[in-house]
């Protein structure tokens, strides 16, 4: 048996604008399994101080359920920071955003402030990696702080600062995307893929959310309510992974001593067994989350 407890799904993570109202009240309906409310890139500078407000409210409503809830403050080197850090500190969010971190020094910085705020234990930093110069340090950004336990792709600021195009496939972000994958994973730091910025595309949108199940994300970032169920079932183990896994399992048990079984005519060794334990473990956890649909 494995313990779904230890494993928080974040299939599908939503940005919406905390300065828009409709946004707010749709998300308390959205089968996502983590909303982010954004005081950046979505918010106007005269409508900041509002969004900021209304961001604040939302996590101190409690109207969102199960869905982990975020705030992404400016970033560090904007006028809007510091006011938007001790806010969302004071808040208590699930986590807090941070776009554009590019070393070990900023999330060590990021993580005093929080200190320094009063933030509550149970708020985490998750921070945007999104230029080249965090492609290039992703390693020691995920090793920074126990702190930060998710790393979130920033498709679209790395394509503006690569000079990059976004094209099908992706094929001039693949090396910073694996490079951000690679550190998460040698860190044990969760991470979530970009957004897909058509949300009229479904069929794009679809082929780049298993492009990103395939190189090993945890979810993806999304922008649309249409997009949620797409990403929740890319990320979420299939059927037959899990009825595969189960078997897998059950070879292994009835083997019990030998170092090696064959299940469906595979050969399964120990690190099968860990792989079909974690999709168990997904597995469960996702149908925990769903249970509780609040
Ligand atoms: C992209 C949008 C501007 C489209 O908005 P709109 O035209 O209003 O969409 P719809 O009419 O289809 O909306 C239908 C209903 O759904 C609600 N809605 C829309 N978007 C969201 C959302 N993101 N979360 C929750 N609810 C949403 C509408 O209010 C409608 O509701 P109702 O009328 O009650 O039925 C819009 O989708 C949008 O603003 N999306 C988010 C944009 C955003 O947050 N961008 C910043 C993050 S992405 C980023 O920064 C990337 C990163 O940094 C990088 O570098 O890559
Ligand atoms: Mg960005």
């Amino acid at each position: 048996m494995t313990d779904g407890t230890l494993f928080r799904p974040r299939r599908s993570v939503l940005y919406m604008p905390a300065s828009n109202e409709r946004a707010l009240e749709k998300a308390k309906t959205l089968p996502c399994d983590a909303l982010i409310l954004d005081l950046e890139d979505a918010v106007a500078p005269d409508a900041k101080p509002a969004a900021r407000d209304a961001a604040c409210a939302a996590v101190g409503s409690g109207a969102y359920g199960r869905r982990e809830l975020t705030i992404r403050v400016n970033g560090a080197e904007t006028e809007w920071h510091a006011d938007d850090l001790a806010a969302a500190c004071a808040a208590g969010p699930d986590a807090i955003v941070v776009p554009k971190v590019s070393s070990a020094d900023e999330v060590r910085t990021l993580v005093a402030a929080m200190a320094e705020h009063g933030a509550p234990e149970s708020t985490s930093l998750w921070a945007m990696v999104e230029t080249p110069v965090a492609m290039l340090h992703a390693e020691e950004i995920a090793a920074a702080s126990d702190r930060l336990t998710v790393l979130v792709m920033g498709t679209n600021d790395l394509a503006k600062e690569l000079y990059a195009e976004h094209v099908p496939g992706r094929q001039p972000l693949l090396t910073g995307l694996s490079l951000a994958l690679l550190a998460a994973r040698a860190t044990g730091t969760a991470i979530v893929d970009g957004v897909y910025n058509d949300v009229k595309d479904t069929d794009g949108f679809l082929a780049e959310c298993r492009q990103g199940r395939q190189m090993g994300f945890d979810g993806k970032t999304l922008i649309h309510p249409g997009q949620v169920d797409g990403a929740n079932r890319a990320f979420a183990p299939s059927p037959e992974a899990v009825e595969d896994a189960r078997g897998i399992l059950q070879a292994w048990e009835e083997g019990a001593g030998s170092g090696v079984v064959t299940y469906r005519g595979r050969m399964i060794e120990n690190l099968h067994v860990e792989s079909a334990q974690r999709i168990l473990t997904m597995h469960e956890a996702i149908t925990a989350l769903e249970a509780d649909q609040g």
